[in-house]
């Protein structure tokens, strides 16, 4: 892992800001073979982009990927994928007189590096989980034997989906942001990827979940509720859950992610007012890379 990329086998890097040209990706460490096109990528990039209801970010980015390199005729050669996608409706100029967001990355990133892109959120921005998402198509591609499917539980405290619509309603006209809950499940994971040490699945999977812009809490399988639970009733104690010594026990693997809400509220710019809503294909995403990658670990450990 480094400051941009992530992965051990499978790598994800990133490049590009919110309101620079283009973002972009290359993801290395595929192996050769799998049939890939821009459909299959613009697939899940379509789930994600903003600009497509009144309870996302009205930013309008068409997100039309473009696959540069590591494919010929349909299929990856086996060497490095790059991706990218043109920033169309930056509007840089609605940031120009924005304070510091409390919540948001600026102040932060000031304090560290001395300077910052003061365009947007910058790296910081969420952009930038297109690029998580592109690569997490292609991680799909690695594992053709495993399902991964995630959706939002709940929004601002509530699990009745049928008040949603109101809260987000409320929100909004008040200038204010909603939290929500992603439950994401991967079923037909094999039994044995992971390590019962520091490479473990369930930390990998959270330290994947907890990267995404705006997650504060990931719980694997029962998560905060075994800390209250006693052995003779927690679920995991009695039978195996989907992870057991950090490794894949073959039944589903259940995450459930916290996003905070929204901190840009009641200034200029473009803004999500439910982020979580756009959560569950970044949530996917990195669920797919982590289980991509530690099924190319398994096998160059294990065959
Ligand atoms: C899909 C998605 C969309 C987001 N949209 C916004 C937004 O419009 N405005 C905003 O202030 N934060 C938004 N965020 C959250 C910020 O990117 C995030 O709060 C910021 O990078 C600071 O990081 P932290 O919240 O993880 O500490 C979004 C996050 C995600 C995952
Ligand atoms: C552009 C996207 O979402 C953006 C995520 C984001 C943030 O602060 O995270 C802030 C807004 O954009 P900007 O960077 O212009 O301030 C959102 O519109 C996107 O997801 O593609």
């Amino acid at each position: 892992m480094s400051i941009n990329s992530f992965g051990h086998m499978l790598r994800l890097t990133t490049w590009g800001e919110s309101h620079g040209p283009a973002i972009g990706c290359v993801v290395d460490g595929c192996p050769p073979g799998l049939e890939l096109d821009e459909p299959w990528v613009q697939r899940f990039l379509d789930a994600r982009r903003p600009g497509t209801s009144k309870n996302v970010s009205p930013r309008q980015e068409p997100d039309r990927v473009r696959i540069l390199s590591g494919t010929y005729e349909g299929r990856t050669t086996g060497t490095p994928i790059a991706m990218m996608i043109d920033n169309v409706d930056a509007r840089s100029a609605d940031y120009s007189n924005l304070p510091p967001r409390p919540g948001h990355a600026d102040a932060a990133y000031d304090a560290k590096y001395g300077f910052r892109d003061p365009r947007g959120g910058g790296r910081a921005s969420a952009r930038e989980t297109a690029m998580r998402v592109a690569g997490g198509a292609v991680a799909r591609l690695v594992i053709p034997e495993v399902n991964i499917a995630a959706a939002v539980v709940e929004i601002g405290g509530e699990q009745d989906e049928s008040r949603w619509e109101e809260m987000l309603d409320e929100a909004r006209s008040g200038s204010d942001s909603l939290g929500a809950i992603i439950e994401c499940v991967a079923t037909g994971v094999p039994i044995g990827w992971g390590a019962p040490i520091y490479a473990k699945l369930d930390a990998e999977l959270a330290a994947a979940c907890m990267g995404i812009n705006a997650v504060k809490g990931v719980e694997i399988g029962e998560g905060f509720a075994a800390g209250r639970a006693r052995g003779s009733e927690s679920m995991e104690a009695k039978k195996a859950s989907g992870i057991d010594g950090g490794i894949s026990t073959g039944k589903a693997i259940v995450v459930r992610v916290a996003f905070k809400p929204t901190s840009s509220i009641g200034i200029g710019g473009r803004h999500d007012p439910c982020v979580g809503i756009r959560g569950a294909p970044v949530v996917e995403a990195m669920v797919a890379l982590v289980l991509a990658d530690h099924k190319l670990l398994h096998r160059g450990q294990c065959g």
